[in-house]
C-alpha cells in the first residue's frame, strides 16, 4: 500500500520527507519506475537520497548505479528521459513508487517495453491497468478476428451497429442509475465502457489518448 495517492509531483515535491526513507545499509532505496498513464511497470533501480533529492528538484528521474557507483541521469546520454509524474512512497517508507512519462524511447533496462518474464518463462507484458488489457483484446479483435468473437463482429458491423449499441448503453446505465442499484450500476457502466472502448479501437484512437487527456485535466 502507498502512503501517497495519486498526486502530481509538485504535490508530492514539496512535502515527501526525504529524511523519512528508510534507505539500506548501503543508503539506498529501491524505485520502481512506473508507465504514469497505464501503470505499465518498467523497470526497478536504486536511488540514495542525492539522487532522490535531483529527482526532485529536477522532476526527471536520477537513480544510483551501483555498479558505476555514481548518480545515473537516466536517458541523459540517448535522450530518453523519464519525466516524473508522481511519487510515492510506500506505507514503511523503504519503497518508491515513481509514475513516469517516457520521452522517447521505452525506460527499461533493456529497451523493450515487455521485459517482464512469467514464472514459466514466457515473455509477457507486465500487468497494466483493467481497461488496458481489456482494450488491447478489443484491438487484437479488430486486427486478428476470431470466430465466434462478439467484439469481431461488432467491429466487423462497422459504425451504424457499434454506435447504436454504445447509444443503447448510454441509456441502459442512465435507467441504472435511476434505479439506484449499486450492483447494476457497475455491470451498466462496465457494458458501456467495454462499448466504448469498442468504438476508439474502430477510429483508431488510443486508449492512451483518453488517459493523456484525463491526466492534462488534473488540478
Ligand atoms: N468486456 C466485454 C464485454 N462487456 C459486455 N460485452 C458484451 O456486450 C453485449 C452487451 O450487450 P447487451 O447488454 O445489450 O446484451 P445483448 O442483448 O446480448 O446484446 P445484443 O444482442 O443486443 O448485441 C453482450 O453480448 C456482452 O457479452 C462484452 N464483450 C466482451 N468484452 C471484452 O472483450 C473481450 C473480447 O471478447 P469477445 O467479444 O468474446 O471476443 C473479452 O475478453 C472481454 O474482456
Amino acid at each position: 500500500m502507498f502512503a501517497f495517492p495519486t498526486q502530481p509531483l509538485t504535490t508530492v515535491q514539496q512535502s515527501i520527507p526525504l529524511d523519512r526513507i528508510r534507505y539500506n545499509d548501503q543508503g539506498l532505496v529501491p524505485a520502481i519506475a512506473q508507465d504514469y498513464l497505464d501503470g505499465t511497470v518498467l523497470m526497478m533501480a536504486w536511488m540514495n537520497r542525492d539522487s532522490l533529492q535531483k529527482t526532485l528538484e529536477t522532476g526527471e528521474c536520477w537513480y544510483w548505479s551501483r555498479s558505476r557507483q555514481e548518480l545515473w541521469h537516466k536517458g541523459a546520454t540517448s535522450g530518453h528521459l523519464q519525466k516524473v509524474r508522481s511519487l510515492r512512497y510506500d506505507c514503511d517508507s523503504d519503497c518508491l513508487l515513481v509514475g513516469i512519462e517516457q520521452i522517447g524511447d521505452i525506460a527499461c533496462h533493456t529497451g523493450e517495453r515487455s521485459c517482464f518474464h512469467q514464472i514459466d518463462g514466457q515473455i509477457q507484458p507486465p500487468p497494466a491497468d483493467t481497461l488496458s488489457q481489456v482494450f488491447e483484446i478489443i484491438c487484437d479483435r479488430r486486427d486478428r478476428p476470431t470466430e465466434g468473437s462478439y467484439t469481431a463482429q461488432l467491429l466487423a458491423a462497422g459504425d451504424n451497429k457499434i454506435l447504436k449499441k454504445l447509444g443503447e448503453e448510454t441509456a441502459e446505465v442512465v435507467m441504472a442509475f435511476k434505479d439506484d442499484d449499486p450492483e447494476q450500476i457497475a455491470g451498466e457502466v462496465a457494458d458501456w465502457i467495454y462499448h466504448a472502448m469498442v468504438a476508439l479501437a474502430h477510429h483508431q484512437v488510443d486508449l492512451r489518448d483518453v488517459y493523456r487527456k484525463l491526466q492534462q485535466r488534473r488540478r
